[in-house]
C-alpha cells in the first residue's frame, strides 16, 4: 500500500490533502480513475481479493499434516501438544473433507476430545464430542467418547444412552465388545450412585441482565457538539447505559487467544470458522452468530440407523439440537461477507475491516448501499491530517474494490460511494471505542474461569481486545475529569456513574487521558492525534492543581506551600491563568492564587 501511495501523482495528492468534506466526491473519483489505470493497483487487488492467491482458505494437506503430528504426540502421552496440533488441524480442515472414509473434521473433534479426556477436561471433551456428532451423527467413536466422559462426570443416564448408541453403530465385533464392557461398568456405577447432570457448557454465564433505569437525552453543547444528559439526579455507581455494538472487530494480535465474536478468552476447545482459516470462537453459538459462508443442514436423527430404538433416537435428537442457537431474522452475521478464504479481511487494518462490516450491515438492513452507510456520527474530516486524508481515500477504494471482487459484483465503486466510505472511516476514527477486557494474570486460573471470590485486583490487567462502534454510546463526550465510566462485558457496553451527577449535567467518559494521570500537554496531544479535537473539558479549560503538581516540585522555602515549575511549563500555565482571569465564565473557586502557584 505504501508503494501505491508513493506513486500517486503529486497533483492528485495535493488536492486530496487539501480537501474538505464537500470536495470528497470529486477527489474520490479522481483517485479511483487513476487507480483503475495503474497496474500496481490491480496487482494489489489481486493479492487481496483474488481466489488464486487466497491464503486464508482451508487446506487439506496442511490439516492432515497437523493431524499426524497430533496423533504422534497423543501416542507419546503428550496430550497438551496433541490438543494443540488437533486445534491447528481443525482450523485448516475443509468441513466436507473425507479422511479414511470419515469426515476429517468430525475425526479431529473426536481425537481432540480424547486428548481432553486424558487431560481431565471433561466438559470440554463433551463439547467436542457434540461437535463431532452434529457433523457425523452415526460416528460410533464420538458416541463412545461422549459416553465415557458423561460417565466420568456422573451423568449416568446420558452415559448409558451414549454407549448404547455407540454399541449399535460400532461396526467391528472387537469395538462392540469394548463398548459393552464400558456400558456394563457404567450400569454398575448407576446402581450404586444417584445420577446428576453436569451442564455441558460448564462456563459461568456473566450476570449482564441489569438494565439502566433512566432515559438519556441528547443535548447540543457550544464547544463539544452533541452530548448526553438525564433529567434525574444520578447517584454514584449507577448504571446509566447499556448497548450492543453496531459493528465490532478483534485486533490482530488477539486473533489466536480471544473469541472473534464475544471477545472472551478462548477455552482449550476452540471452534474454528467452518469455511476459512482465520476466525476462532469460544463456542458453536458464537461461531453461528458471527456466521461463515457455510450453512450446515441439521441431520435428521431418525435417518442415522434404522435399528436404533425410539428412546435413543430422542436422545440423539436432543444432542444435535442443544448444539444450536436461535438467531432472530434481523441478525447480521458480521463475518459472512469476509469468509471466502481471500486475504483482505486478514491483511487490511482492523478499522478498515470494521468499515466493511458497517457497510455490509447497512446494506443488509436497507438492501442497498446508496445513501445508507451515512451513520449519524460525528466526524472531523476537515481537521484530519493530510496523510490521513490520503490514506482514507486509498483504503476506501481498496475496500470497496475488494468487496466488489470477493463478495458482491453489484457493488459499483464511484466517487459518491467512495466519498461516503471516506467519511465513514473518519467517523470510525473519532467514534469507535476500544473494547477493553480485564485479564487475570493469576497462573492458577484457567482461561475463561474465575477463582472463587475472584482474582485479586493486583493480578488484573487491562487488555484492549477490539474496536467497536456503538451508535448511542458514541454520543458520550470526553472529559479528562469524567463522571461516568465505560466498560465491556463480552460485546455489551456498560456505562456507570463514578460520582454523583446532578440532573441536566452532561455525562462524560474519558477517551483515555485523565487529570492526575497525564499532564495537560500530553492529554491534549493524545486527544488531538487520536480524535482530532482540542479538549474543552473542565479539566483542561480550568486550572487544576494536579496538572501543576505533575510537573512541579515543592518550594525550597518550608514556610511556602507553593510549587516550582520548569520554565516552559510555568510560561504555559501563566498564559492559561491570564486567559482564565480575563474570562467572565471562570468560577472563582477554580482560580488559584498566583503567588501560591509560581
Ligand atoms: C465520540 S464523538 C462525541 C459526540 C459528538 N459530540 C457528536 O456531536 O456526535 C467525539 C467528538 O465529540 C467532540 N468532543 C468530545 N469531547 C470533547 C471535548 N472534551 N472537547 C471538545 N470536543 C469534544 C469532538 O468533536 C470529538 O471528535
Amino acid at each position: 500500500m505504501e508503494k501505491l501511495k508513493s506513486i500517486i501523482p503529486d497533483r492528485i495528492k495535493r488536492t486530496i490533502e487539501e480537501s474538505g468534506p464537500e470536495d470528497l466526491p470529486s477527489t474520490c473519483s479522481t483517485l479511483l480513475h487513476w487507480c483503475l489505470q495503474t497496474p500496481l493497483f490491480h496487482k494489489i487487488l489481486g493479492e487481496l481479493a483474488g481466489s488464486d492467491t487466497a491464503l486464508c482458505g482451508k487446506n487439506m494437506e496442511a490439516a492432515l499434516d497437523f493431524k499426524r503430528q497430533g496423533n504422534s504426540f497423543f501416542t507419546k502421552g503428550d496430550y497438551a501438544s496433541a490438543l494443540h496440533f488437533y486445534s491447528k488441524a481443525l482450523r485448516l480442515a475443509p468441513i466436507d473433507a473425507q479422511d479414511m472414509e470419515k469426515n476429517l473434521v468430525a475425526t479431529l473433534y473426536v481425537n481432540r476430545a480424547s486428548s481432553l479426556y486424558k487431560m481431565d477436561r471433561l466438559v470440554e471433551c463433551l463439547r467436542d464430542c457434540n461437535r463431532a456428532i452434529v457433523i457425523s451423527p452415526s460416528y460410533a467413536k464420538a458416541w463412545y467418547r461422549r459416553g465415557v466422559a458423561n460417565a466420568a462426570l456422573g451423568n449416568n443416564h446420558h452415559a448409558t444412552c451414549d454407549l448404547k448408541i455407540s454399541g449399535i453403530l460400532e461396526p467391528s465385533p472387537s469395538g462392540k465388545g469394548h463398548v459393552e464392557r464400558e456400558l456394563k461398568e457404567t450400569r454398575d456405577k448407576c446402581r450404586n450412585k444417584s445420577s446428576s447432570v453436569v451442564h455441558q457448557d460448564g462456563r459461568s454465564q456473566s450476570c449482564i441482565d441489569e438494565k439502566p433505569k433512566m432515559k438519556l437525552n441528547i443535548v447540543h453543547t457550544p464547544t463539544k457538539g452533541r452530548g448526553l444528559t438525564t433529567e434525574v439526579d444520578i447517584p454514584e455507581a449507577t448504571l446509566v447505559h447499556t448497548e450492543q455494538p453496531y459493528a465490532m472487530i478483534i485486533l490482530k494480535r488477539f486473533r489466536d487467544t480471544y473469541c472473534h465474536y464475544c471477545f472472551k478468552e478462548l477455552p482449550v476447545d476452540v471452534n474454528p470458522c467452518p469455511s476459512c482459516s482465520i476466525p476462532v470462537y469460544c463456542s458453536q453459538d458464537c461461531q453461528l452468530r458471527a456466521g461463515g459462508m457455510f450453512e450446515r443442514n441439521i441431520p435428521k436423527s431418525n435417518s442415522i440407523h434404522k435399528s436404533i430404538p425410539d428412546e435413543l433416537q430422542k436422545h440423539i435428537a436432543e444432542v444435535i439440537v442443544t448444539d444450536r442457537c436461535k438467531l432472530d431474522d434481523n441478525h447480521f452475521a458480521e463475518h459472512r461477507h469476509e469468509c471466502k478464504g481471500v486475504n483482505w479481511p486478514a491483511v487490511l487494518p482492523p478499522d478498515i475491516v470494521l468499515a466493511g462490516r458497517i457497510l455490509c450491515k447497512a446494506k443488509h438492513l436497507a438492501d442497498s448501499f446508496e445513501h445508507q452507510i451515512a451513520l449519524d456520527l460525528a466526524h472531523n474530516y476537515a481537521q484530519t491530517t493530510p496523510e490521513d486524508k490520503l490514506e482514507f481515500h486509498i483504503y476506501a477504494i481498496v475496500l470497496l474494490s475488494c468487496l466488489q471482487q470477493s463478495h458482491d459484483p453489484k457493488i459499483q465503486p464511484d466517487g459518491v460511494l467512495i466519498a461516503q466510505l471516506v467519511i465513514l472511516i473518519s467517523q470510525i476514527k473519532v467514534n469507535s471505542m476500544a473494547v477493553v477486557h480485564m485479564k487475570s494474570t493469576d497462573i492458577n486460573v484457567a482461561p475463561g474461569e474465575s477463582r472463587a471470590g475472584g482474582p485479586s485486583s493486583s493480578t488484573l490487567e487491562q487488555i484492549r481486545v477490539g474496536q467497536a462502534i456503538y451508535l448511542s454510546g458514541s454520543l458520550f463526550n470526553h472529559s479528562c475529569q469524567p463522571n461516568v465510566h465505560a466498560y465491556f462485558i463480552s460485546r455489551t457496553l456498560f456505562v456507570r456513574s463514578t460520582k454523583f451527577v446532578a440532573a441536566g449535567c452532561t455525562l462524560e467518559i474519558s477517551y483515555g487521558p485523565q487529570v492526575g494521570q497525564w499532564d495537560l500537554k500530553d492529554r491534549q496531544q493524545r486527544l488531538h492525534n487520536d480524535y482530532s479535537f482540542e479538549c474543552q473539558c473542565e479539566g483542561c479549560v480550568d486550572l487544576n492543581l494536579s496538572d501543576l503538581v505533575l510537573n512541579a516540585f515543592g518550594c525550597a522555602d518550608r514556610s511556602c506551600s507553593g510549587v516550582v515549575l520548569e520554565i516552559g511549563a510555568a510560561e504555559y500555565e501563566k498564559k492559561r491563568l491570564r486567559a482564565l482571569q480575563s474570562s467572565p465564565n471562570t468560577s472563582p473557586s477554580k482560580q488559584l492564587q498566583q503567588h501560591q502557584v509560581f
